[in-house]
């Protein structure tokens, strides 16, 4: 392993057990997807194991999360037998200074945004890599879209200026599947001038079910950095 490697390791564990040192016993919690949010489920594992935290149910946003949260003694439930959601966690591709945030780097952002958004606070994991300026500076925005749809989502999507690419599998041949069987179009935009009108706009295009633009969803951002050799947790506040 490089040290870059154990640096972005250590970033992302020490903020998974920040955000879930915040959960509270018999919350309902939203658990996210991707490797950030993987150390917050397994460090909430952790806690229930030891007695300190009781009675929290969590909500899985992937097939990820719900595997994790089997492993580590998590219950879970879903949206139809519950009423509310009192926190999620997940992680993010890009936060810019107003946290509006890029997500769906493995695309799961459609349920992650309807879990997420459900939540009464919505606490966002990220290491220090992920802080931008502008949204799209580093990276491209997923769009879900349905199979039969894709060509002509992708030429929609020409014509607003974006560059898009089918995300193709590692390790299979072909497209990337979601979690609900459809494909996920990942675009280039030269500048996101306006996030939230952009996510609108995706959304409005026939074939598109969601888009990884997520505008005014998080008031919380911890961010995982190394500051003299040592790990540490940096809280952004929306003002
Ligand atoms: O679809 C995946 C999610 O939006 C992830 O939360 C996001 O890609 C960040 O993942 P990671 O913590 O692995 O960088």
């Amino acid at each position: 392993m490089t040290a870059e490697m154990d640096a972005s390791k250590l970033m992302k564990q020490q903020v998974g057990k920040a955000a879930a040192d915040r959960v509270q016993s018999s919350s309902i919690v939203g658990l996210g997807t991707g490797s950030t949010t993987a150390y917050a489920i397994q460090f909430l594992g952790d806690r229930l194991k030891s007695g300190e935290l009781k009675d929290i149910i969590g909500v899985p946003t992937s097939f990820q999360a719900e595997v994790l949260a089997r492993e580590y003694g998590i219950p879970l439930t879903t949206l139809d037998v519950i009423d509310r959601i009192d926190i999620a966690i997940d992680g993010a591709d890009e936060v810019d200074p107003q946290l509006n945030l890029i997500k769906g780097g493995g695309a799961a952002h459609t349920r992650e945004k309807v879990v997420d958004t459900l939540a009464a606070e919505f606490i966002v994991v990220v290491d220090s890599s992920k802080l931008v300026d502008k949204l799209g500076s580093t990276f491209k925005v997923p769009v879900e879209v349905i199979p039969m749809a894709y060509a002509p989502v992708m030429r929609a999507i020409e014509k607003l200026g974006g560059k898009p690419e089918l995300r193709m599998g590692v390790k299979k041949a072909g497209p990337v599947v979601t979690d609900q069987g459809n494909m996920v179009i990942d675009v280039k935009f030269d500048s996101i001038d306006n996030p939230a009108e952009l996510e609108k706009t995706l959304n409005n295009i026939p074939g598109v079910l969601e888009n990884g633009l997520f505008v005014n969803t998080t008031n919380l951002v911890l961010v995982g950095e190394i500051k003299d050799g040592q790990p540490s947790v940096r809280e952004i506040v929306k003002g």
